[in-house]
């Protein structure tokens, strides 16, 4: 799948940093155009892979290049003043080439938590393709505004996109360590993952033909309808094929491998992917809809283990949309599974997250009626609904 992907303050700048990594190092060619925006001219300038010219400060007037300090109602402000800047450095964007947008951000912060649905709704009302968000929640040991923040953006990037595809800082830290050191390795794990799943509906031509090809339009159809997906992931190394000419020559390579392993390993792989820790923690039941990539070396590929693992997919999720292929990858040294689960219900996370943001809610409110008498008559009695931003 074709992707315009814009990185919305500093996390999503990041985020499309190493994807850009990761299509350079695979060869995947996943991101046809890439965009950095963000009121942090410092955040801008860490970036190793994001061309200097798709870089875009906004806000400048109103934060001087310093950041929105985690206010994102500011950060939505200023993505609307600037939104022409924005808008104009996706001009040339060769749409054609492009299935789908994805704004990327964290929602805890002030810049891509506020301004990405900004974005997403001008984009909406602009291109013919699906906008999709990829939001990064944060960690609890953040805090109540980060958490405040998170539950507000995350209303909003739901209404304003055509799917919120989610990634949990917060189960993904490493016991012991705190978030911020780990980012590095949290953000390969998104990369991985994502990466896996884009890539499949792009194979190139001249590439390996897919028994049952997954493509662009069967991530599109999986996540229509909106609403919030999660991703799982499972791998397993096998043999690197020796593709050498000797190795052919003495027809190692049409060495046959029993069908009946590669079934097994297939069906324990989308188990293992889709019962495993997940981009955002959640029962499978209730899921809407799915879609289950398998990738690898064709040879360890096949369609039995894909059906199977649909079946038992279908079983799990009570789904009867469940979508399944290959993604071949002649030179890679592991089969893996990815499931994308989508419109999934059942997500505690999602309403421990609420709920910690209207307790936030409420103390930061209480803090201001205390310090400011006067403030006490725009403080609602009983808040106990989130606004969203905008
Ligand atoms: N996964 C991941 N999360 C990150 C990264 N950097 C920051 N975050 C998370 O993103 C949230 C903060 O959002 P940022 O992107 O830093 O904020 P911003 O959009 O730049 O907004 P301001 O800094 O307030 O102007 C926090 O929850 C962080 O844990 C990163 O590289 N990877």
């Amino acid at each position: 799948m074709r992707l315009a992907m814009i990185g919305f303050g500093q996390a999503g700048g990041k985020v499309l940093d190493a994807f850009l990594e990761y299509d350079r190092r695979t060869g995947s060619n996943l991101v046809r155009a890439a965009l950095a925006v963000n009121t942090a001219r410092a955040d801008l300038m860490g970036l190793e892979y994001v061309p200097e010219d798709r870089r875009v400060l906004i806000g400048q007037s109103r934060v001087k290049g310093h950041g929105v300090g985690a206010d994102n109602e500011l950060g939505a402000e200023v993505a609307e003043e600037d939104i022409d800047e924005v808008m104009g450095a996706l001009d040339d964007v060769p749409v054609h080439e492009v299935d789908a947008f994805l704004v990327v951000a964290g929602l805890g912060g002030g810049s891509g938590s506020g301004g990405g649905p900004v974005l997403a709704r001008h984009l909406k009302r602009i291109y013919t393709e699906p906008v999709y968000a990829l939001g990064v929640l944060p960690s609890a040991e953040e805090g109540g505004i980060y958490t405040l923040n998170a539950a507000r953006s995350f209303e909003t990037y739901v209404r304003e996109t055509d799917h919120l595809l989610v990634f949990d800082n917060d189960a993904w830290r490493r016991s012991g360590e705190s978030v911020q050191s780990g980012y590095d390795g949290i953000n390969e794990e998104i990369v991985r993952r994502f990466g896996l799943l884009f890539g499949a509906g792009e194979v190139e031509a001249g590439g390996e033909v897919a028994e049952s090809v997954v493509d662009s339009s069967e991530i599109i159809n999986t996540l229509a309808g909106g609403g919030v997906s999660t991703v799982g992931y499972a791998t397993e190394e096998v043999e690197r094929p020796d593709a050498g000419l000797l190795s052919r020559l003495r027809g190692a390579e049409a060495e046959d491998l029993d069908p009946a392993s590669t079934t097994n390993r297939i069906t324990s792989l989308v188990r293992r992917a889709a019962l495993g820790r997940l981009t955002l923690p959640c029962e499978l039941e209730g899921t809407e809809r799915a879609l289950l990539v398998l990738s690898g070396p064709p040879r360890y590929l096949n369609r039995k283990g894909i059906e199977r693992g649909r079946t038992w997919l279908e079983e799990e999720t009570g789904s009867m949309e469940v979508r399944g292929g290959d993604y071949p990858r002649r030179d890679a040294a592991e089969v893996s599974a990815v499931v994308l689960l989508s419109g999934v219900t059942r997500v505690e996370r999602i309403k421990d997250l609420q709920r910690v943001a209207i307790e936030a809610q409420e103390n930061i409110e209480d803090i201001r009626a205390r310090s400011d008498a006067n403030l006490h008559s725009l403080v609602e009695e009983d808040a106990e609904e989130l606004e969203p931003l905008f």
